[in-house]
């Protein structure tokens, strides 16, 4: 199967379990790959038949902006569940990255893949 992916994209947001993190945004990086068949767009050379990045881009930042929650494991959830629903993909693997979360760490994060059921 082939894929199609978004390295880094940067989102600021409202996102972490204390009291401290309510009160600004924060950086999250998302590495999206998301496997879906070239071969149409390939074809046609018709970005309508495409697995189109930028909207998916369009997408989880709307969403990662909409509504805080505290765990990066509740937003990757929702995002791997509107992907698979919106977009011609059969399994998304999604990670985001938050690297001011721990001081001492380059980054930290959480990665989940997903398959259309
Ligand atoms: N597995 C997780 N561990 C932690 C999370 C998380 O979302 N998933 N979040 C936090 C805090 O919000 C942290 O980012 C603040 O230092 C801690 N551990």
């Amino acid at each position: 199967m082939d894929k199609v992916y978004i390295s880094q994209l940067h989102v600021e947001t409202i996102i972490g379990v204390y009291d401290f993190e309510k009160e600004s945004k924060q950086s999250l990086y998302f590495d999206i790959e998301m496997l879906t068949d070239i071969s149409a767009a390939a074809q046609s050379d018709d970005i309508n038949f495409a697995l189109d990045y930028a909207k998916v881009s369009e997408r989880v930042i709307e969403h990662a902006t909409a509504k805080p929650v505290e765990l990066l494991e509740t937003l990757l959830e929702q995002l791997a569940a509107i992907i698979l629903a919106e977009f011609n993909t059969q399994q998304v693997t999604i990670k985001v990255s938050k690297p001011a979360a721990v001081p001492a760490a380059k980054t930290v994060g959480v990665e989940i893949t997903r398959v259309k059921s």
